[in-house]
Formats: structure tokens, sequence, C-alpha cells
């Protein structure tokens, strides 16, 4: 083996302990304000943690401490000053903590975050060089010394001791605003940004005169949905359907669902509005919802869950998965509640939802269930739920379109053939998909072939007597491409059906029935269809309508042509079948025409 030249020799990797990494603050702060953080605005945030975490680690030894901070901007000088009543910190902690990037006092001998801390990163103070150029620390921790610490933005800091002692353990941290980031300290803004990341919070912050914390979450207050509504209103601005009211113990969340009062696309999926340890972490999460409660839009506070290092989002960990899944069983526990309870109630939120749940119906089973056992479907008997249907009638029978239904309903209904109208979005899919649930469930199309059966022959004799006005019906609509047969069928209300040429299936029928005839029938027909090919569409004329027996007795062909183009017509029209404009020409004459003979003329006019 000969030996590689560029593999270094171990003494080159020795490392020098005389060396460290020096650290670049500006390049830092770049990265911070570019490629972490969304907006400089989580200065703000930054600073409420650090002195909320402050109060709570002096608290654990003095229960009794107050707990207040006060943020102090100055329109004066444009800077701003926080003051907390926290633990402060010691020289020798100033030098330790505040100085290096990436330490924290909030961590464990283990290096994990200490749950009783929102900070854990070490970096949260870097944020305020966002918006500033220079940071002053004045911190004083029990009986120690009062210390000074300023950083400058290119990395320089400075530490001594006061002259004096700060009246009260605790920290004030003055921010010396950056040239061109004033916008973000006024006082109006700091109070804006205060309220929105710290409303929640369990102390006492005031921004000047005016306190932004609120006495507790709307879900601890004592009339619960009442503030859960009004928080509703304010926050994501609309009055909610319904609250449900979320509580995770394993995961520290409490808050709420707020049901959407109007319908929501399941595919844009709302932004939740989380906090963590009662301090705002995100108004835009997402996935903390399973992808089918697109319906509602939370609140939560979680203890436990994990933040980004940017604490704008929550960490996808196996943690955030089963906080899901607990949040959505809640909320199936609510669907399920009101279909026992108030089934009404329920009708009326699918009445909203309804798209959205039929579409994560299609691979989600419990949204399937729901619609199965809740929503009422067009049927030719009445409007009913899957589960309904299936009871009376021991399947689902459906046409797969509008049209279908549109011109088999009637018909199958006069039949006594139930169908389900499976036209609209998604009902198709959803019927077909009703196995999953219950493996024995029957399914069933309806094809216009199925009804075919049912279109009864004309006696022989009686057809072979009306062989002229049959040809003067097929010359009447000879130029449309269309066939006429003439059948008896139910109901006898309906003098014609116009089937199309998709249901070839059906003309084949025709022929079959055409050759099963004794040979008199067959030559009427043949003579029929000389000019016909089979899988014309068709125009089934009814012989149990009395207006068709009428008009077969009709011996003027010009009007028996006029009254075959009006049920042509018609019959399009029922089927809602597109009209094109040979259609239209032909309905408007025939009505004109129809008109003409129904309406004297002058020359009976007395005048
Ligand atoms: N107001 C304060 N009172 C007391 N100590 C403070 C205060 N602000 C900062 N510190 C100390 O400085 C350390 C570094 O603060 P920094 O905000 O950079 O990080 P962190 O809060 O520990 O973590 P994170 O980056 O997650 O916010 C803190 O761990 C804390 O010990």
């Amino acid at each position: 083996m000969t030996k590689d030249s560029t593999v270094p020799h171990d003494r080159d990797v020795t490392p020098d302990p005389s060396r460290t990494f020096q650290v670049d603050l500006r390049g830092l702060v770049d990265l911070l304000s570019r490629h972490l953080y969304a907006s400089p605005r989580v200065y703000v945030r930054e600073l409420l943690q650090n002195a909320a975490d402050a109060i709570t680690a002096r608290r654990e030894i003095d229960p009794g401490a107050p707990a207040r901070v006060l943020i102090d901007p100055d329109p004066d000088t444009g800077g701003l000053k926080v003051h907390d009543t926290g633990i402060g910190l010691t020289e020798k902690q100033v030098h330790e903590l505040l100085a290096t990037i990436g330490r924290s006092s909030k961590r464990d001998e283990l290096g994990f975050a200490r749950h009783e801390f929102l900070g854990q990163f070490g970096i949260g103070l870097l944020s305020c060089f966002l918006v500033a150029d220079e940071i002053r620390v004045e911190t004083r921790h029990a009986d120690e010394p009062t210390v000074l610490w300023t950083g400058y933005s290119d990395g320089r800091y400075s530490v001594s001791l006061a002259d004096y002692a700060r009246a009260e353990s605790g920290t004030t941290v003055t921010l010396v605003p950056r040239r061109d980031a004033e916008a973000w300290l006024t006082p109006a803004k700091v109070a804006e940004l205060a309220r929105f990341y710290g409303s929640l919070l369990p102390i006492e912050v005031r921004v000047g005169p005016t306190r932004v914390t609120d006495d507790a979450p709307p879900w601890q207050q004592a009339d619960r949905r009442e503030a859960l509504i009004a928080y509703c209103r304010e926050t994501f601005d609309f009055t909610p359907f319904d609250v449900v009211e979320l509580d995770v113990p394993a995961a520290g969340i409490r808050g709420a669902a707020f049901i959407l009062p109007q319908p929501a696309n399941p595919a844009a999926r709302a932004g939740h509005r989380v906090y963590l340890k009662r301090m705002l972490l995100s108004e835009g999460v997402e996935k903390l919802l399973p992808e089918w409660a697109f319906f509602a839009r939370c609140v939560v506070d979680t203890a436990e869950l994990h933040p980004t290092a940017s604490r704008e989002a929550l960490y996808e960990d196996t943690q955030l998965d089963e906080a899901r899944s607990a949040l959505g069983a809640q909320l199936r526990a609510w669907l399920v509640r009101l279909a026992s309870v108030d089934p009404s109630r329920l009708a009326e939120f699918l009445g909203i939802h309804h798209l959205g749940v039929k579409a994560l119906a299609l691979h989600d089973d419990e949204m399937l269930r729901l619609v199965e056992q809740w929503w009422p479907m067009e049927t030719n008997t009445g409007r009913m739920t899957l589960a309904e249907f299936r009871e009376r009638h021991g399947l689902l029978r459906y046409a797969a379109t509008l049209d279908e239904f549109r011109q088999l309903s009637a018909v199958a209904a006069a039949q006594g053939v139930p169908v389900i109208n499976g036209g609209y979005t998604f009902d198709a899919e959803i019927i077909q998909r009703i196995p999953t649930l219950d493996r024995m469930a029957i399914i069933e199309q309806l094809v216009p072939t199925d009804l075919a059966t049912r279109f009864d022959a004309v006696d022989p004799h009686i057809e072979l007597s009306l062989r002229d006005f049959l040809s003067a019906a097929q010359r009447a609509v000879d130029p449309q491409g269309c066939q006429v047969v003439l059948r008896a069928f139910d109901p006898p209300t309906l003098p014609a059906m116009y089937l199309i040429d998709r249901d070839i299936a059906f003309a084949d029928n025709l022929r079959e029935t055409r050759e099963k005839a004794d040979d008199l029938w067959a030559g009427v027909l043949d003579a029929l269809a000389a000019t016909v090919t089979d899988d014309r569409p068709q125009l089934v004329l009814n012989h149990r309508n009395p207006l068709v027996r009428r008009m077969t007795t009709v011996s003027d062909p010009h009007l028996v042509a006029l009254a075959v183009q009006a049920l042509y017509g018609q019959a399009l029209l029922l089927g809602h079948h597109p009209l094109r404009p040979a259609d239209s020409a032909l309905l408007n004459g025939s009505f004109l025409g129809l008109l003409e003979r129904a309406v004297p003329d002058g020359k009976d006019d007395p005048k």
C-alpha cells in the first residue's frame, strides 16, 4: 500500500490551546436577522423572556419576591429601558453569561433546557442588536454589588462595578437605538409588541403606566365560554360556530379550538395561535391539528412542546405528533357529542363545512363515517343520509353524474327504483368508499341500461298501425342525429326521454329486443331504423303518456313534426343536456309553429 501524501499527519490537527474562535458579532447579528428571525420585533420578546425568567429564578429562592417588569420607552432619546425584579447577576456571572454567546444559565448540568424557564439557547440578548448599537445592563443579585455591563454591536464590551447600589435585586437593560431602527422603539410600537408577545405572561408587565398583561388566559377565567368567545372575536375577528376546550396534560396544553362559522378551504391550513409557557410563540402555527380539522382555529398554551431556535414555530418531533393526535381526538369527541346531543346543530355544522368534510372523507374513515351518518344526500325519494338509504333499501344505488340523475330519477322513482344523486362534488367517490367502513355494504351504480329493461315494448300490432306517425316523427328529428323509439314506461306523466350516446348499452338493449321480436315487429323496426345508426342518441316516446297517444292519432304530418320537435326540446331541457344552436333553432321553430296553430289567424277577428 502506498502512502497518500494528501492525508494530513497527526501533528497537523493537534489543537493549540492558546487559540480560540473569534466571533464576528456583526456577521452573527446579520445571520440572526436575515436567517433566523422573521422580524426585528422579536427583540421585545427576548427582553420580556429574560425578565420573566429572572423573576422565576428569584422566586424559586424567595417565593414572595415581587414579579414586575416595567418597560420604559424614552421618546427623547429614542431608547428603551426594561426593569425587572428578577434574580440579577453577580460580576462573575456577568462575565460568564452576558459576554459569551451561547452560554445560558437556564440549562441543567447535562445541558438540557430547564423546564421552568423560557430561554435555553443563550443567544436571545443578541437579538437586541437588531435594533440597538449598544446594550447596557445594570444588575444586582441579592446583596452583591451592582454591576454595569455595556456591549457594543462591533463585539466589544466593558464591565465595571457601580459606585451606588441598585434599589433592589433585579436588572435594568437599556437599548441605545441603532440608526434606521428607531421605528421599532417608539412607545406605541413597544406597547403593541409587549402586548402581542406578553399579554398572557403570569407576571405584571407595564409599558409606562399601562398594564399589558391580562389577569388570566381566557380558558382559566371564571366564565370561560364567554371569555373565549370574546377572545376569538377580538383576536381572530369572527364569532365562532362553537368553542371546544382543549386540555392535553401530557403536552401541558390548555386552550380552545374555535369552529369557523364560514366554509374554509381544507387545503389552506389555518394558522393557530400558540403560546409557550404563556409567551406568544407564533400566531401562524400550521400543523398543530390533524389535517382533517381544517374547520377549527386554536389558541393554546403549551408547557412541554419544543420551540425551534427562532422561537417562531414548534419543533416537529414525536411529542408534537402525539399532541396533534390528542387534540384531534378532542375535536372528534366534540363532533360525536354533537351528533348524539344536538344532531340539528351537527347538521348545521355540516351545512357550513360539508365540502371540506367530504374532501377529507375520501381518505379519512372518521370523516367518511360522519358523512355516511349525518350528511343528507339528494335521492329520488327525498333527501336522506347514506345510512338511512341503506337501512331502507338494503343497498346504495346511485347515479354517477348530475345529468344522469336528472334524466333517470323520475322514471326510476315511478318504477320503484330508489337512486341517490352521486353527481355533487365527491359524492360518487364517497359512496364507493362506504365498503371500507362496512364490507357488507352493497354499492350499485345505476346506468340508463338498468332501466331499459323496464321500458316495455309496445304491442307490435299497435306499433305497426303507428308506422306513419313513427316515420313522420323520425323525419322531424333526423337532422338532429336522433333516433325515435316508442316504448311504454312509467311515469305516464313523462312524455319523452332523451338518452344520450353515453348509453350505447341501452341502444344495444333496444336492438336485442328487436332481434327477439317476431317478424312483423322486426319488419317495423327495420323500416324505421333503415336510416339510423344504433349508437345515435334516442328520443324515447312514452306510449303510456296521454299526449303522446293523442299525437299518434294526428294525421297532419306537419303537426306531428312540430309536436315531436317540441318533445325533443323538452326532453333535452329536462335531462339538462346542452342545447346546440341547431337544437335551440328547432325548439324555437316548433314553439312558434305550435303557437301559429293554436292562435286563430286575423281573418276570424271581428274587427
Ligand atoms: N434580565 C436578566 N436578568 C438576569 N439574567 C439575565 C437577564 N438577561 C439575561 N440574563 C442572563 O444572560 C444569559 C443569556 O441571555 P440570553 O437572552 O442571551 O439567552 P437565554 O435567555 O439563556 O436563552 P435564549 O437564547 O433561549 O433566550 C441568560 O441565560 C441569563 O443568565
